[in-house]
């Protein structure tokens, strides 16, 4: 038989135009009908009527199906949708993670964070109940173990972080309060971090009604915000994954700083508090409302560093159990945009702490246009703008803003522009109050300044009974609990004497070693050497206070001296005529070497110009 003629089949045969067709529709068509033709002797074209028949009703019976599944859907299942970039998909990612029921799951994503996002940071808070159970349990309950042991314990176990396991994409089922539950996790393509923005979560429930829904997303919103307690939680503006795009990045929860550490002038404190109290009053928010008046309190807090202007900030954010926002103006990729974006985000109550305003961009003056003589390196104040000019920049500023970083005009766009977020508490702290733009200082913007300063006999003395006060929760040195003889608040507790701290006979006072290495028994230490009395640790220091000269060193560096001495405060007394020497010296050999570096800089400047 010619093999060119066409095989009378049951359907009607199939000419060699209807082959080359086919073979275009279905590629590898003709290969697949030779292939069977000659091995299995069967002809495909017989069947073809039959198997597109096949497969027209399959694709219309998949379709009906989506079709009523679709409506039942709509019409029978209730669904939550949750995004990533939403705080809510936080609650749920931490929620699901501790959910018993989520590890009987076989498809998962095991990770030490719960989401691969941005905005929050789970191994801080293992970090924290860890630092926790470290103190109060470990050792606690072991008190006859030695240091070595404790920690090898501890140690050993900070290299194992916790694993998270949270369901991967595709639908998950469960039970919530006797109800049958869906999850849905959906991930978008993509690599950049926009993209994975698409990250979404569906929950779904049988019935029209949705409340079990809002009640498993409020659990989950409640576990979340539990977990900080009574902490205060820090956010840091930052990039997200090196973009160019800012936010809001959750970086630690800390438990609050007590007012009374914070050494400053009694009236200042209870001022700068009751100010910040008065605003947050309802009546006031109605206020300035009422008259017109925007919402908003700046503080500045100025002296030299290290005198106690972060402390005052976290203390009062603790205090008043706001979250504290922390901004660095020194980055170089933040901009105007990213700078309101990030003010814009803010939440309706929070404190916003901008450090070392006098840095970066901030201080370059924004002279008025018909004036030209702002450089990069004139104060503020050497060239002062008046209000309203600082939008108009000088060709050195603009040459600063192409650099990057932000520039005044920017901040003061964000702090009071018309678009400015309301209801925050702005804190902007300095070194150098003189180098800044008095734009930035008026009131609306700066409503209270306080100033910090080198300690006074009084903060000296403050000081030093805060370091030595005995804490409700301090640990003696054999890991039991302090007991408190008095029972009152800010009962004392002290060395009645010290022994093995004689002075050497070159002067030196031998540093008593922290006790990490030794054995640290229980009962070692003798309560019947220790003396209980305000009266007492009010007269060491007193003794303190006049051995250290005042108005000459700040708040952290006698701290960081007293900290030295943290069980042996005699030693402290005894040593601080030598320590001031010392830190005088030093002081003296670092000014010297500033000094230096300036004429250098100076004689280099006059060779530069005089060329
Ligand atoms: N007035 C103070 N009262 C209590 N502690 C203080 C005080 N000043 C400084 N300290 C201690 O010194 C350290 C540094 O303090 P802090 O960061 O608040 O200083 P700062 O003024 O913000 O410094 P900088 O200007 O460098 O940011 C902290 O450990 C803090 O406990």
């Amino acid at each position: 038989m010619d093999s060119n003629q066409t095989i009378p089949t049951t359907t009607g045969p199939l000419s060699t135009t209807d082959t080359a067709m086919l073979e275009v529709l279905v590629p590898g068509y003709g290969f697949m009908s030779r292939l069977l033709m000659s091995y299995l002797n069967f002809d495909v074209s017989a069947y073809l009527q039959l198997l597109v028949g096949l497969a027209v009703f399959g694709a219309s019976a998949r379709y009906t199906l989506f079709i009523i599944w679709a409506h039942f859907n709509e019409l029978f299942v209730s669904r939550a949708e949750i995004r990533l970039d939403d705080e809510a998909f936080h609650y749920l990612m931490f929620w699901i993670s501790r959910q018993p029921h989520m590890k009987d799951t076989n498809r998962f994503v095991a990770g030490i964070k719960t989401n691969s996002y941005w905005s929050d940071n789970d191994t801080e808070d293992e970090d924290l109940t860890r630092d926790e159970d470290d103190e109060n349990v470990s050792f606690n309950s072991e008190k006859e173990e030695s240091f070595e042991s404790y920690w090898a314990k501890v140690t050993t176990r900070d290299k194992y972080k916790k694993m998270q396991f949270t369901p991967s994409e595709g639908c998950h089922y469960f039970w919530y309060k006797s109800r049958p539950l869906m999850l849905e996790r959906v991930n978008r393509d993509g690599g950049t971090w926009y993209v994975m923005n698409n990250e979404r979560i569906y929950l779904s429930c049988l019935g029209r009604n949705p409340a079990i829904l809002k009640t498993l997303l409020a659990e989950a919103q409640q576990a979340y915000v539990e977990r900080d307690k009574n902490r205060t939680v820090i956010y840091r503006g930052s990039r997200i994954n090196a973009g160019q795009s800012f936010n809001w990045y959750r970086c630690m929860a800390r438990l609050p700083r007590p007012l009374s550490t914070v050494i400053l002038d009694q009236e200042q404190k209870h001022d700068f508090l009751d100010d910040i109290k008065e605003y947050l009053h309802p009546r006031t928010r109605r206020w300035y409302t009422n008259r017109g008046i925007p919402y908003r309190r700046g503080y500045l807090l100025h002296g030299p560093p290290g005198t106690g202007k972060t402390s005052l900030c976290f203390a009062a954010a603790g205090l008043l159990g706001l979250k504290l926002y922390v901004l660095d103006l020194n980055s170089t990729a933040l901009n105007e945009e990213s700078l309101s974006s990030l003010f814009s985000e803010l939440p309706r109550r929070c404190i916003v702490l901008l450090e070392d305003v006098d840095s970066a961009g901030i201080t370059k003056t924004r002279a008025p246009p018909s004036t030209s003589t702002s450089t990069s390196d004139t104060p503020a104040n050497d060239a002062t703008p008046k209000e309203g000019s600082t939008e108009a920049e000088s060709p050195a500023a603009k040459e600063e803003d192409k650099k990057g970083g932000i520039t005044l005009s920017a901040l003061l766009n964000v702090i009071d522009g018309v678009a400015a977020s309301e209801g925050r508490i702005l804190i902007m702290t300095t070194n150098h109050v003189d180098k800044l733009d008095p734009a930035l200082l008026r009131p609306g913007r700066v409503d209270m300044k306080i100033v910090f300063g080198y300690t006074s006999e009084a903060d000296i003395k403050e000081l030093f009974t805060s370091i030595y006060a005995t804490m409700d929760n301090d640990l003696a040195r054999n890991g039991a609990p302090t007991i408190h003889t008095n029972g009152s608040n800010g009962s004392v507790k002290l060395p009645k004497t010290i022994v093995g701290h004689t002075a050497k006979p070159n002067g030196e006072i031998p540093r008593k070693p922290l006790q990490i290495n030794g054995k640290m028994e229980k009962g070692k230490e003798d309560p019947q050497s220790l003396v209980c009395l305000r009266s007492n640790i009010s007269e060491l220091a007193s003794k303190f206070a006049a051995a250290i000269p005042s108005g000459e060193f700040t708040a952290a560096e006698i701290q960081g001296y007293l900290l030295n001495y943290k069980e042996t405060p005699e030693i402290a007394i005894q040593g601080a005529v030598e320590w001031v020497q010392t830190a005088r010296d030093k002081k003296r050999a670092k000014e010297g070497e500033v000094e230096g570096v300036e004429e250098e800089a100076k004689a280099e400047k006059g060779k530069n110009d005089k060329a």
